[in-house]
């Protein structure tokens, strides 16, 4: 993986999110959410649904404007910094808009053309098992293919932070353990990765530490054993139930 680039101050956290506040006409979807995640973590981020945890990480990735608090990206303002932040921001959305007549091999090249060092075509398709599609159109992918795609798009610029919005969901095993394994690869080169999910057996297996959401609150963060201890339960499951009173209907 490419060493840090000039756009990536050094030193800062890769993450520190301040009192985030967000309104949508009538409701609050973030209230007051601080988190700070390390260079190298990885970081769940666990909700049930409406919790805000996609509103939450397209605020970091500069993609909406708080209405409130601050977020620093490795030491940049995404909103003010947008370039600066794209060099070194890698981000996978649920519902990433792609032109459906673009092939594969097409797409990736887009992609990579964004950025000054980013990953040799052949290994980011190579990653989420796609070599044999390369000229198959968007629009002719299944939609596990079609999101396994956008993974390897998030990963294009070689970026140094990564935020995947439900990563595996929709995914078949065998996927999902290769998208698993492409994160503990990005572990082993240092990249930091905010993922968010519904799914408690990959927040443990691939989290160091999750904030765990609720109604747009942190309810806790924790390591996932830290969570189970805390709320006196014997799983992740059943920790999450505990300590936000709701069940997880997405667990997969
Ligand atoms: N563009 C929008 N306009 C109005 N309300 C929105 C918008 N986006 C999200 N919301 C609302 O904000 C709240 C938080 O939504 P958000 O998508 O951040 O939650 P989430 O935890 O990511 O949910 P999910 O697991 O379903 O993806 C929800 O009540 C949702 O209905």
């Amino acid at each position: 993986m490419s060493p840090p680039t000039s756009a990536e101050p050094s030193g800062a956290p890769a993450i520190v999110a301040e009192r985030l506040h967000k309104r949508y006409r009538g409701t609050t979807a973030v209230h007051d959410v601080s988190l700070r995640v390390h260079r190298g973590e990885i970081v769940g981020v666990l909700g049930v649904n409406g919790a805000g945890k996609t509103t939450t990480v397209e605020m970091i990735a500069g993609l909406r404007r708080p209405d409130g608090g601050t977020v620093r990206v490795l030491g940049l303002d995404p909103q003010r910094d947008r370039a600066r932040v794209r060099q070194v921001l890698g981000v996978q959305l649920q519902d990433a808009y792609l032109h459906g007549a673009l092939t594969v091999a097409e797409l990736v090249g887009l992609y990579r053309s964004f950025y000054p060092h980013p990953r040799p075509a052949a290994e980011l398709l190579g990653l989420v098992g796609l070599d044999g599609q390369r000229h198959v159109r968007f629009e002719k992918l299944s939609g596990g293919q079609q999101q396994r795609l956008s993974i390897a798009l998030a990963l294009a610029g070689a970026p140094r932070l990564v935020v995947l919005d439900e990563l595996t969901t929709g995914l078949d095993p065998r996927a999902r353990r290769r998208m698993w394994a492409t994160v503990e690869g990005l572990r082993d080169d240092g990249v930091t990765v905010l993922l968010v999910s519904h799914a408690m057996e990959e927040v443990e297996r691939l989290c160091d530490r999750v904030v765990l959401l609720d109604a747009g609150r942190v309810v806790a963060t924790d390591t996932p054993a830290g969570l189970v201890a805390r709320a006196g339960a014997t799983t992740l499951d059943d920790a999450f139930v505990t300590l936000t009173g709701k069940q997880l209907e997405d667990v997969e």
